[in-house]
């Protein structure tokens, strides 16, 4: 036991000799989470996650005897965790609608009993290690649960449970190890959340995350394992966009997490989450996803905890061979947290108050992304994305800056399109994807070998027109010759026909890969025909005037995603109605002659 000696809002400064920097703590009467995070010779410093007013000197601190740490197992799936993973609706029970402090919860519900299946290849006296799978649980109707050997245990397998019904705490394995010692092994174990988890090796990633939102798939692509940022000022849609990938995404588990974002957003998510249906199974999403939030009575500090609680849940299934998508909103929330710490500390500010380790945790966080051979063999990956909410929307700010240097992909939000109400309002000239090369040999291979081309064509026309735009806006219109004005007719049908994509259309909310070609092929090719066209001579004001382009850019919410092939089918008519219009012009150029 230990003696608190001062208490400094969030952080506390305790008698505790020998306790290790990272060990977990009860701190105070209430017993406050907390976690040491340096040493002064016989003193620690600790860093509480709860609101420490009527904590007071003298009252006991007692050390736990491991570094903060989450409980992994079954039954994490579906669960609303606060950010030191105490589930809410437990809390919530305990305590009423005033969240009350120093609550000592399990994360896993430790009741309920699970139907084991044992890995039947595994028999008594085999060698087993870290990652070998021990057995497995159905965790929902479609994620098996794998329960694997914790990654830093290896020796002889003793004894393994029969198929049957076990609680978590129930013995299932026994394994002796080297130094024999004997370890008995339940469906969970702990896992220290700044630790990152071991695995075999990294794999190349290999195909984009599916969001189903066109400018993020077909314009800037995110391959699963990949690590991406969303910076977005303020109402620019950057809960939207994450709310479309958390719902949409091709991965097996969803990893939400809330860190400091305003109070309602999180009521938002906590309410909107549940309600709603995965599209890949028809059943509720919940069942693939894990939300960690922090409440608002948590102090900032503990948002620096819940993103490193959310990142090591996704690597734990990860291990088990799952693609997982972690969603951050928001990393600047998190950094702020970090800004408090260091000043509390009375370390050196060095950019706008931030500490000079921002980067390098930043970038330490992010290394957690990643796909990977697991150490049981397995190959799975954990795609991050981070929100970052940069003050007044500079991206000149530092944890913008120094994000953009880390991530591979960066979905930049604009106040000027959103303000246009153009959404998602992602900018096609500020944002990239370092991952093009890679999800176009995706694209050649599952969809159509032009993919790149016509990608890298629209990028250009889009370009084009932002520079004619600028003509426009000092000279006007007529200063353009009409091929000029056919790029921004072309570019137009690039925005309004591929990359505006509203989030409430049912039809478009989400587009399959092959939709998201066919209406880019659709329309570069009437780009195309339009400029055939115009150099045979057709005016300019004659394409412009053609109804078929509004048609064209109306295709997104007209046709459905099992409707590709009529899709297709619409842009043979496009064909013919510019054939008849060539044959007209032709025609009448005769008869002048
Ligand atoms: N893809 C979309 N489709 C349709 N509407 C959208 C889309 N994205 C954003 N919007 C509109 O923009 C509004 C603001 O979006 P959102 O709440 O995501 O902003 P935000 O950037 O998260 O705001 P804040 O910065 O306050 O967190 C939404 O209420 C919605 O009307």
């Amino acid at each position: 036991m230990g003696k608190l000696l001062e208490v400094n809002g969030p952080l506390v400064r305790a008698r505790l000799p020998q306790v290790p920097t990272g060990e977990q703590v009860k701190v105070g009467k209430i017993g406050l989470v907390g976690e040491v995070i340096g040493r002064e010779g016989e003193e620690a410093l600790i860093q509480v996650y709860e609101a420490t007013e009527s904590v007071r000197p003298g009252e006991a601190v007692e050390p736990l005897g491991y570094p903060l740490s989450v409980e992994l197992g079954p039954g994490l799936l579906g669960q609303i965790f606060d950010g030191i993973q105490r589930p809410l609706d437990r809390i919530l029970e305990v305590s009423g609608d005033r969240i009350s402090r120093g609550i000592q919860l399990q994360g896993l519900d430790q009741e309920r009993v699970w139907h084991f299946q044992p890995n039947p290849q595994l028999t008594t006296g085999m060698t087993v290690t870290g990652g070998v799978q021990l057995g497995a649980v159905p965790e929902t109707p479609t994620i098996e649960h794998r329960i694997l050997v914790p990654p830093e245990l290896s020796g002889e397998l003793l004894e393994l449970v029969g198929e049957g019904d076990y609680p978590l705490a129930e013995v299932i394995a026994r394994v002796r190890t080297r130094d024999n010692r004997l370890h008995d092994l339940t469906l969970s174990h702990r896992w220290p959340v700044r630790k990152f988890r071991p695995y075999r090796q990294r794999e190349y990633s290999v195909a984009p995350l599916i969001t189903g939102q066109r400018i993020l798939d077909t314009f800037f692509p995110l391959l699963k394992g990949s690590k991406a940022a969303v910076p977005g000022p303020f109402g620019a849609g950057k809960t939207i966009v994450q709310h479309q990938i958390a719902r949409w995404s091709n991965a097996d588990i969803v990893i939400y997490v809330g860190c400091g974002e305003r109070g309602n957003e999180l009521v938002e998510v906590l309410d909107s989450f549940p309600q709603l249906t995965d599209p890949h199974t028809g059943r509720s999403l919940m069942e693939r996803t894990l939300l960690v939030a922090n409440t608002s009575n948590m102090p900032v500090v503990a948002r620096e905890a819940s993103l490193y609680v959310g990142v090591t849940l996704g690597e734990y299934y990860r291990d088990q061979g799952y693609d997982v998508v972690i969603v951050a909103d928001s990393t600047s929330r998190w950094a702020e947290a970090l800004r408090e710490v260091a000043g509390r500390l009375g370390q050196m500010p060095v950019e706008e108050g931030y500490p000079a380790y921002l980067a390098s945790r930043l970038a330490a966080f992010y290394e957690r992304a990643g796909r990977v051979q697991a150490l049981g063999g397995k190959v799975g990956s954990v795609t991050l994305i981070g929100a970052v909410s940069p003050p007044g929307g500079d991206f000149s700010e530092p944890v913008t800056s120094h994000t953009k240097e880390i991530v591979g992909t960066f979905w930049a939000l604009s106040k000027e399109l959103a303000d246009a109400r153009h959404y998602p309002a992602v900018s096609w000239t500020e944002s990239f994807s370092d991952d093009i090369p890679v999800a176009a040999r995706w694209w050649a291979e599952h969809i159509d070998k032009r993919w790149q081309a016509e990608r890298a064509e629209a990028m250009t026309l889009l370009t084009q027109a932002e520079e004619l735009s600028r003509i426009v806006n000092l000279v006007g219109p007529e200063a353009l010759s009409g091929t000029q004005r056919w790029v921004l007719e072309g570019a137009a049908l690039i925005k309004e026909g591929v990359l505006q994509q509203s989030a409430l259309d049912p039809v478009d909310s989400f587009c399959t890969p092959e939709k998201q070609f066919a209406l880019l092929e659709l329309m570069l090719q009437l780009y195309h025909r339009g400029t055939e066209l115009l150099e045979r001579g057709v005016p300019v004001q004659e394409l412009l005037g053609l109804p078929i382009l509004a048609r064209a850019k109306r295709c997104k919410s007209d046709y459905d995603n099992t409707k590709v092939e009529k899709l297709r089918d619409f842009a043979k008519t496009i064909r013919e109605e510019f054939d008849r219009l060539g044959m007209e012009y032709a025609e009448a150029g005769k008869h002048s002659e």
